[in-house]
């Protein structure tokens, strides 16, 4: 099995090395019951050659037995291991499979369609850097179609392949991709999707899935593996703003600081002046230190231990920053929530909250509205939000965090949810814009005396170290 390469039987070596520093695409499927997902997904690695011989000899005879292509070979019998354990209602959750080719590694996560599963495409897309959205060609854009793309742009995902399944059923018609292709572009821009690509298949026969289709010459366009095996994704990561995460603070001993965690944007180089926030002291890092030895610089997704100049005080939960392109300090902001727990979200309960390697306790203050997931449309006025309800929200932390927002800085504009009492995550948000916090809004409108002016600048001059305010 597996892409069959040359250097295998001539140089391992050059062979493991070549496939270690392939990128990596991460994607999901998602589409209506029976749009053919999982008949795609085998259809991809069939056209690959990557099923075991195996388990190309048990689908054969299960084929014979429950197959629903006829004569042909049900691809969707390769994902059928998840399908049963759904059907028998064990766990309704993401899978995920890996898959390799020449050019890239891929992992799929695969997640169900039905509506009650909004939190599980949530927890599957999070991480995506491309969906494919199947749609049916007999059907055109669906209600799910337009929830699973709304989900889409909500986590802010890069790219978007539209797979217009079943062209077989619709004599591989040009007309009928044009009208659904047209349809949902209204759709994407809408949502202010980019970068979609639209790609006529059928997922059965095999048709621009990994080979050419034959029978619809008027396509010119790559097929659906060329564009999983070509979409950008150096782009895709922010190397401008410096994010690192404070996970760990290693002190083995008097004379070693170092702080540990993963990279989550921009490049950090030795020498770089840093800052930690959220409380602003800055210094210069000393070294990056990896497993494999010291670093100059250090990339997004590099898990590093940095050590700097000067004794500066950083803990767990704090993040390195350039000075220069600072994240929001503060205690209130705005963010789209995905509720995932039984039990709404009700405003004023505290709740925990956690924003990257910050922990924290908190509370919404207000709903702003609800978003109906199927018509995209805005409900204002409610107080709570139920289980796989999608809402915007305004929350207040009990203490100073750092914010980002998730559409420019995803690593540390999301944050997770979690019920203080059964510490079970019970949603994730995206943070849409910091606000000033009521203790902020009060400070502009309050006028002083000069005796307090003068004791605001005798604090500020003798106490430094109190970080008081200019008033
Ligand atoms: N004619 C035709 N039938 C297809 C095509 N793709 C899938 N099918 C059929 O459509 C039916 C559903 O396909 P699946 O792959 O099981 O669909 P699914 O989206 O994975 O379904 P769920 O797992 O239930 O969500 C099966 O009978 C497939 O053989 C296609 O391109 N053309």
């Amino acid at each position: 099995m597996s892409h069959q390469s040359e250097l295998i039987s001539t140089d391992i070596e050059a062979y493991l090395n070549q496939h270690e520093n392939k990128d990596m695409l991460r994607f999901l499927t998602c589409g209506n019951v029976d749009d053919g997902k999982s008949t795609l997904i085998g259809r991809l690695l069939f056209d690959t050659n990557l099923i075991y011989e195996d388990t190309l000899a048990a689908m054969h005879k299960d084929n014979d037995r429950v197959g629903n292509a006829g004569e042909a070979l049900d691809l969707a019998l390769l994902v059928d291991g998840l399908q049963s354990e759904r059907e028998q209602g064990i766990t309704i959750d993401v899978a995920y499979r890996y898959f390799s080719t020449e050019k890239r590694k891929f992992i799929i996560a695969d997640c169900p369609g039905h509506e009650q599963y909004t939190r599980n495409m949530a927890t599957g897309a999070s991480t995506c850097d491309l969906a494919i959205i199947l749609i049916d060609a007999r059907r055109g854009v669906q209600t799910q179609t337009r929830r699973h793309s709304f989900i889409a742009s909500l986590l802010g995902i890069k790219h978007i392949v539209v797979a217009i399944n079943k062209m077989d059923l619709k004599e591989y018609s040009r007309e009928v991709f044009d009208n659904i292709r047209f349809e949902y572009q209204q759709l994407a821009d809408k949502l202010n999707l980019h970068n979609v690509h639209f790609v006529p298949v059928s997922a059965l026969n095999g048709d621009n899935v990994v080979n050419r289709s034959e029978h619809m010459p008027w396509y010119e366009g790559p097929t659906l593996m060329e564009i999983l095996e070509s979409v950008e994704l150096v782009e895709d990561e922010n190397l401008t703003d410096l994010r690192f995460p404070v996970q760990y603070v290693n002190r083995p001993n008097l004379d070693f600081r170092g702080f540990c965690g993963t990279l989550a944007s921009g490049v950090l180089r030795h020498g770089d002046t840093v800052m930690t926030l959220p409380s602003r002291k800055t210094s210069k890092v000393k070294s990056i230190i990896t497993y494999e030895g010291e670093l100059q610089e250090a990339f997004p997704g590099d898990a590093i231990t940095v050590t700097l100049e000067d004794e500066i005080d950083v803990s767990r939960g704090d993040t390195l920053v350039d000075p220069a392109t600072p994240a929001v300090v503060g205690k209130a902001f705005s963010a789209h929530v995905v509720w995932m727990s039984e039990k709404p979200l009700i405003t004023g309960k505290e709740y925990g909250f956690k924003l990257g390697t910050k922990v924290t306790t908190g509370y919404f203050t207000n709903i702003q509205h609800e978003i109906d997931v199927n018509t995209l449309d805005t409900i204002p006025g409610t107080s709570s939000l139920d289980l796989n309800s999608i809402g915007q929200v305004d929350i207040e932390l009990t203490e100073d965090a750092v914010f980002d927002r998730y559409c420019k800085l995803p690593n540390t504009g999301a944050f997770a949810i979690i019920d203080t009492l059964t510490n079970v995550t019970v949603g994730a948000g995206m943070i849409l814009s910091p606000k000033p916090s009521k203790n902020e809004i009060s400070h502009p409108q309050k006028s002083y005396n000069q005796a307090e002016k003068n004791l605001n600048r005798f604090i500020r001059e003798n106490y430094p170290e109190w970080e008081c305010r200019e008033i």
